[in-house]
């Protein structure tokens, strides 16, 4: 099965998605991916990833995005927190998280870890 990938950005880390998602986007390319809606929208534009876009971040897409993983449809999240601007849906933010926590779902909210998860996807999927 193809992996299923959750690409989430804030505002100010939305380049930094473009720029992750394009060292992978090969990679990408073989994935099921679903972003929250502006972060997807930027992905789609700019790289040409075919994506299931969600509602954005503050009008509840990272709660869209917690549904479908607790639902058992993500097998990762690479989640680019801004942790310098206050959010104004912060609870939202937390419990995409605990819920990546409480099912056991590698999540990345930083670009390091994204490329570690990222790297690791690819070779599994490979291997198959
Ligand atoms: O706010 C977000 C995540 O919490 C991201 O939402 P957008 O991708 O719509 O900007």
């Amino acid at each position: 099965m193809k992996p299923r990938i959750a690409l989430i950005a804030h505002d100010k880390k939305k380049d930094d998605i473009i720029a992750l998602a394009a060292e992978y986007v090969d990679f990408l390319r073989g994935c099921r991916l679903s972003a929250t809606g502006t972060t997807g929208g930027r992905l789609a534009n700019e790289l040409g990833l075919t994506i299931e876009r969600m509602h954005s971040g503050p009008f509840g897409g990272d709660l869209q995005i917690g549904a479908k993983l607790v639902e058992g449809e993500i097998d990762a999240v690479v989640f680019l927190r801004d942790p310098m601007t206050p959010q104004p849906h912060e609870p939202d933010i937390n419990a995409l998280v605990r819920a990546c926590d409480v099912h056991n779902i590698p999540c990345a909210t930083n670009v390091s870890t994204g490329r570690l998860v990222l790297s690791q996807l690819m070779l599994l999927a490979r291997k198959k």
